[in-house]
């Protein structure tokens, strides 16, 4: 760190950002979002605009009582009245600053302001010197510099320093600078004005064309060294540059920045995290360092080249940001690495040959669901495991049922690789579809048990089917796990079905057709109280 520059960070979440339709806060919040950003180590905290509001010059105020460490400034026009108030709110602050402004352009001077250039620059010349009659900190800010004539704007700065500032900002304000300009008009003002020595010199970008981060850079290159910015690059229209961004670029491309920005990044995630608790509005999940999905990977080959080592597709550790770990998320882009990886994490080393068929099911269920939980891989990996000899398999269902019709069931089977399929009515779908099952396997069975719940949240939950069946020499359970409840219906029965046939060694030689026969009783409602219980455990 020793030769590298410090950049100060100015952050201007609370006036800005809050600038934001959707973004205001009450005094209570501002203060938890200041002692936070204290925590963060940020350099100076714009703390609100003292003259808006009542409510705006109390925040500033208490803000500035309770900050210790970062210099604490108010907004201000360059308005004695503005100037009072802002001086006044900011007074007990351990460290205070006015920020007045006045734009620079012509086409702000002479539609906004009616001004002439002559008129705003003794404007500066006298707003700023009573400014630093309240207050020994004075940022001057030539709002729109970067639309203002470039000479005319090195003049408005060599009257503002001759005047007392010890801060100049040069915003743009509303997005339009590419990186290149902004960096020239930065090293312009840097270098061409006599007394620039005399203050820090300052850079405000915003994203219009989200080259907020960017041109800080540019402007950093360019000689500025207060870098002002929001957590999550919260403000007016687009939004500041984002702090987060701006100090992670730093930190990460040290190769080529040699800066320092002094922020404890470790403290990044929770701070956005509690703005957005505060304002309610959510992060972007791809917003960089701070969305969901900074740190996530579902791809398979990404996956199993972070499993290798993170850098192939990490360029920063979560760490460093604050977070515990990176999330190496199961969906349907996901590999046998991850997929591997993740059951073993929660406990289950299977053996080898049932990993294919279960990554099958996965692939299935990924398709269906937007994201895997833990719960989903557990009722899968616990739904496939019936210690059963796998003998019917599902082939596929159609179902056809309405509250004016009689459900009536398709089911195709499969066993030794062949294919069979039946047609059944019922008074639903689910028992359709098991009597459909049960004309196929031609082994007569009671239902005597069937409980349905969700295994997961959200609408794409699994849901779970518990049946208990018998053949009146027994009791067999089966579970079925799938994100639609008539196939987790027939997955369960015919698990019970596998350990049923299993113990009754029914497999061996049934010859049965390519079309199964139908059965023509209904032993679906079949019941033997005297059936001896010989449920299998499963799992
Ligand atoms: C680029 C930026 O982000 S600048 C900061 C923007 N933030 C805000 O505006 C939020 C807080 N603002 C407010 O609460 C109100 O606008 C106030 C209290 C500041 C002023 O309210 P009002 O007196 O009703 O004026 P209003 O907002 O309608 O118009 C702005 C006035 O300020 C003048 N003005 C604008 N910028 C400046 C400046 N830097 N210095 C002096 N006067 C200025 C305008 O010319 C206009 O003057 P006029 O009333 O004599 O025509
Ligand atoms: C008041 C100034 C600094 C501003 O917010 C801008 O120009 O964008
Ligand atoms: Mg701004």
């Amino acid at each position: 760190m020793g030769d590298k520059e410090r950049i100060r960070i100015f952050d201007t979440t609370l006036r800005d950002g809050e600038q934001a339709p959707g973004y205001s806060m009450n005094l209570e919040e501002k203060l938890r979002i200041a002692s936070r950003l204290q925590a963060l180590g940020v350099d100076i905290i714009e703390a609100g605009f003292a003259i808006a509001s009542p409510g705006d010059f109390e925040s500033v105020r208490e803000i500035a009582r309770h900050v210790d460490g970062p210099v604490v400034a108010s907004l201000a026009r360059a308005l004695e009245k503005d100037l009072d108030a802002a001086g006044e709110a900011v007074k007990e602050a351990r460290r205070p600053r006015i920020h007045l402004f006045l734009a620079t352009s012509d086409l702000h001077l002479e539609y906004k302001l009616k001004m002439t250039r002559e008129h705003a620059l003794e404007q500066v010349r006298k707003m700023v010197t009573y400014a630093r009659n309240l207050c020994d900190d004075i940022e001057f800010s030539a709002e729109d510099a970067s639309r203002s004539d470039l000479d005319y704007l090195c003049k408005v700065v060599e009257t503002a320093i001759a005047s007392g500032a010890t801060t100049i900002n040069l915003p743009d304000t509303v997005g339009y600078s590419l990186p290149h300009e902004l960096e020239r008009m930065v090293r312009t003002v840097h270098t061409s004005v006599p007394n620039m020595d005399k203050a820090i010199l300052s850079v405000h970008n915003h994203n219009d064309l989200g080259f907020a981060v960017a041109n800080s850079l540019a402007g950093v290159m360019g000689g500025a060294r207060q870098v002002e910015c929001t957590l999550c690059g919260i403000g007016e229209r687009a939004g500041n540059a984002s702090l987060e961004e701006f100090v992670m670029a730093v930190k990460t491309r040290g190769d080529v920045l040699p800066y320092d920005t002094g922020i404890d990044t470790r403290e990044i995630t929770k701070s956005a995290r509690l703005l957005s608790s505060i304002t309610g509005v959510s992060v972007f999940p791809s917003k960089a360092i701070v969305g969901t999905n900074a740190f996530a990977h579902e791809s398979g080959i990404h996956q199993h080249g972070m499993m290798a080592n993170a850098k192939t597709y990490e360029i920063m550790t979560p760490e460093s940001v604050g977070l515990k770990k990176t999330a190496l998320v199961l969906g349907k882009h996901s590999g046998q690495h991850a997929f591997v990886k993740r059951l073993e994490e929660l406990g289950y080393s299977l053996p080898h040959e049932r990993i294919p068929a279960l990554f099958e099911d996965f692939k299935i269920t990924a398709d269906r669901k937007k994201t895997i939980t833990d719960r989903d891989l557990i009722a899968l990996v616990e739904s496939s495991s019936t210690g059963a000899a796998e003998i019917w398999h599902l082939v596929d269902f159609v179902v056809n049922s309405g509250n004016m019709i009689t459900s009536t069931a398709v089911v195709t089977l499969s066993k030794d690789g062949k294919k069979y399929q039946e047609v059944a009515s019922g008074t639903g779908p689910v028992y359709a579809s098991l009597r459909a099952v049960e004309k196929i396997i031609r082994h007569p069975f009671s239902l005597e048990d069937y409980k349905l719940q969700a295994v997961t949240e959200h609408r794409d939950a699994l849901g779970e089917v518990l049946v208990k069946i018998s053949d009146g020499e027994g009791f067999y359970r089966g579970r079925g796990v799938s994100t639609d409840v008539i196939e987790a219906s027939i997955l369960s029965c015919l698990a019970a079905v596998n350990r049923m046939l299993d113990n009754s060694s029914y497999a061996a030689g049934q010859g049965l057709s390519a079309r199964a026969m139908s059965f023509e009783n209904d032993m679906l409602s079949s019941h033997s109280d005297k059936a001896k219980d010989r449920e299998v455990s499963h799992g």
